[in-house]
This record gives structure tokens, C-alpha cells and sequence, in this order.
């Protein structure tokens, strides 16, 4: 039997990409000059093979995970936060939990390796891989065994998800240090012209608030991890599994299920376009199922965004994680979705059209 993840992923309906292109054209408006919207509702067309698409049953899925290189000093904040922070998203305290519940999404938590026990609790689908991941300065930061189990529990949220009807996939990650994680990552998998040491700069940046100190750390921890695990460098499995945390894989894993599963995933800030990035490593299929929801204040987003040739939508100087962005992004493909459906035709407001 192959791996899952080998599966096909099929593209999205061409013609009805046409129709819904064709249709932007004759509404009330001066063609493109809806922008974005334009694209994201032909998209979203495409991608559910209707001339009417809609984003109404979402679900927002956080994945959480510790890392072992928060030894190396890399964060602002203890490790502890992780588990904290679980606990704060089930009682419907963080930022997440308020914008999912505004916006009638359908939010779950999902532990995919916390340092330490959480209680169970119903938002939380509470399934560690193991006790966070190890110190990817010094080793591997996951075993095969525990990669694997983290991509397919990634796999079977989106499985579960798709089967309650959801129409849109979001993701967000809660990991103390998986900044660090994700850096490593995108170097890893991203080829800049500009050599190692300038692409550390680049793609490291200051988290959740690192000082100058806090900074070197990181960009040192990220050499290191680079330097160990060099026979990973553009192999996504490999660099997921040697520098990955528990959320990236089961992040990654999420997103392949659902192109697989033909649902479109709206991608949050820098932690989740890295994951995308090397879910995209693995079947660059998944490209057109991918919405890029933000760009965030991290400051390497920006060349993981351009790695991706990915046209967010927001920029609100945002740099939370939790899937905040995606969720602060969803309004706008509702309204994107409510205009291709709603306008009126030239022809049926008797207005007008350019040369006709
Ligand atoms: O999504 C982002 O762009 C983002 C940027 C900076 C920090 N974060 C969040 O901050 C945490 C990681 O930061 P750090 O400094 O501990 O590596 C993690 O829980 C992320 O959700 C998230
Ligand atoms: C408080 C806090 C909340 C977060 N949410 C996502 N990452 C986070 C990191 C911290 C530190």
C-alpha cells in the first residue's frame, strides 16, 4: 500500500474557472476592479465546482506542540505558555477562541505533542505524539514513527472535518519556539540566490519578542540545526521530521488531505505558510486548494510568501499565530463569495456596458 500522501491531488474545475471569470465580468462593475475578490470568488468556484460558492460551514483547527529548542533560549516566553495556552483556547479566552465564536466557525484545539498533560476538555482533541519534540540542535527533533503520527493525525482532522460538511479548512499552530522551527524549515526547503548566512537573516526573526540577544540565539540555532541536519536540505519529509514540531507535520498533513479531499484551506501566518511550504514540497498539486490569508509582522514571511508567489490579502501587522489571521481574513471571502452572488448583471440593471 502507498502512503497516503502519495495520493493523487486533482485540479480544480477549468471551466468552471471560465464561467465564474466570465460572470466577474458582467457585473456591475468596471472589469478587475474588485481586485482580490475577484480572484478569490473564481477561485473558490473552481475549487467547489459552482457557480455560487460560499464559505459558511468553516472549520478552525489549532494544532499544538512543544519544541526542544527552546533550550537554546530562542523564545520571549516559557514553555509553559503551550500548555497554557490550550487550556486558554478551550475556555474560550484567546484571541481565536473570540474571533471563531464571533464568526460561528467551527473551532476545536488539537495536541499534537505538549510538553506536558493537558485534561481533556470537549474543544480539545487531545492525541500527543510524545512530550514535545527533541532539541533539533543536537539531534533529529522526531523519530519516522513520530513523523508519521503526526502527519496522519494532521490527515484525519481534515478527514473529520470534511465528513461534518466543511466547506473551508483553517489551521492555526500554538508551539513556544516554533518560530525557530519554522526558520529552520524554510531554509531548508527554500533556495535564496543570497548565501547561508544571509537567508538565516532573512528568515529568522523576533517571534513572540525576542531582544537583539534573543535573536542571535535563534539565527545561531537555526545554523546549527542546518549545518547537523544538512542531508535534509530540499527534502520536506526529511526536514519536517529532523526540524520540525509535532503542529508543522500535522499542519502539513492537513493541508494535503484536504487538496486531496478537494477543500479549500485558507493559510495563516508564518509557522502555517511553512508548513504549507513544504506540504507544497511534497505535491505542488495542492497550490490552487491554498488561500494565503495574511502577511505577518515576522519577518521572514515575506520571502516564504514570495517562495510561494502567494498574494495575501491582509497586512495588519499582525504576529500571533493561532490561526488569528486566517480567521481576521474570513470575513473578507464572505463578502468576496455574497458579491459574485448577489450583483447584478449588466444586463439585468439595464447598465451600460464598455462598447456595448
Ligand atoms: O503566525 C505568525 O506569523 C507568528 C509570528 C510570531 C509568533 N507566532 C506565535 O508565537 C509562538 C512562537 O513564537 P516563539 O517566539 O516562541 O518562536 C507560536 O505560538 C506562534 O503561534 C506566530
Ligand atoms: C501569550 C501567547 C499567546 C499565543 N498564541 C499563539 N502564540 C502565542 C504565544 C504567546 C506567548
Amino acid at each position: 500500500m502507498t502512503a497516503w500522501w502519495t495520493h493523487a491531488i486533482q485540479q480544480p474545475n477549468a471551466e468552471q474557472r471560465e464561467q465564474a471569470s466570465a460572470h466577474q465580468n458582467q457585473l456591475t462593475k468596471p472589469p478587475g476592479s474588485l481586485g482580490q475578490l475577484e480572484d478569490i470568488a473564481i477561485q473558490l468556484a473552481a475549487n467547489q465546482n459552482t457557480l455560487n460558492p460560499k464559505v459558511d460551514n468553516v472549520a478552525i483547527r489549532v494544532f499544538a506542540g512543544d519544541h526542544g529548542v527552546v533550550a537554546e533560549g530562542v523564545s520571549a516566553f516559557p514553555q509553559a505558555v503551550t500548555v497554557e495556552m490550550i487550556k486558554n483556547f478551550c475556555a474560550g479566552g484567546a484571541a481565536i477562541s473570540v474571533l471563531a465564536k464571533e464568526q460561528g466557525a467551527d473551532f476545536k484545539v488539537v495536541n499534537v505533542g505538549a510538553a506536558s498533560p493537558v485534561q481533556d476538555h470537549p474543544k480539545l482533541i487531545n492525541q500527543p505524539v510524545a512530550a514535545g519534540t527533541k532539541n533539533f540542535c543536537q539531534q533529529a527533533a522526531m523519530s519516522q514513527a513520530q513523523f508519521e503520527a503526526a502527519f496522519e493525525l494532521g490527515k484525519s482532522i481534515a478527514d473529520q472535518a470534511h465528513q461534518e460538511g466543511m466547506d473551508l479548512f483553517i489551521g492555526g499552530e500554538m508551539g513556544i519556539g516554533n518560530t525557530t522551527a519554522a526558520s529552520a524549515i524554510a531554509a531548508s526547503l527554500i533556495d535564496l540566490e543570497s548565501g547561508m548566512e544571509q537567508q538565516i537573516q532573512d528568515l529568522v526573526g523576533r517571534g513572540t519578542g525576542v531582544d537583539d540577544e534573543g535573536l542571535k540565539l535563534k539565527q545561531q540555532a537555526v545554523l546549527n540545526a542546518l549545518t547537523l541536519h544538512k542531508h535534509a536540505k530540499g527534502d520536506a519529509i526529511e526536514t519536517l521530521k529532523t526540524m520540525g514540531g509535532f503542529e508543522i507535520v500535522a499542519l502539513a498533513g492537513a493541508y494535503l488531505r484536504c487538496g486531496q479531499l478537494g477543500v479549500t484551506v485558507l493559510v495563516d501566518g508564518f509557522i502555517c505558510s511553512v508548513a504549507a511550504l513544504a506540504a507544497l514540497s511534497i505535491n505542488e498539486a495542492l497550490r490552487p486548494w491554498l488561500i494565503f490569508a495574511h502577511q505577518s509582522q515576522e519577518s521572514g514571511h515575506c520571502k516564504v510568501l514570495q517562495a510561494l508567489d502567494a498574494k495575501p490579502l491582509l497586512s495588519l501587522g499582525m504576529r500571533l499565530g493561532e490561526a488569528s489571521g486566517a480567521a481576521m481574513a474570513l470575513p473578507v471571502l464572505k463578502l468576496a463569495c455574497s458579491l459574485h452572488n448577489s450583483m447584478a448583471t449588466f444586463a439585468s440593471a439595464g447598465v451600460s456596458n464598455s462598447g456595448e
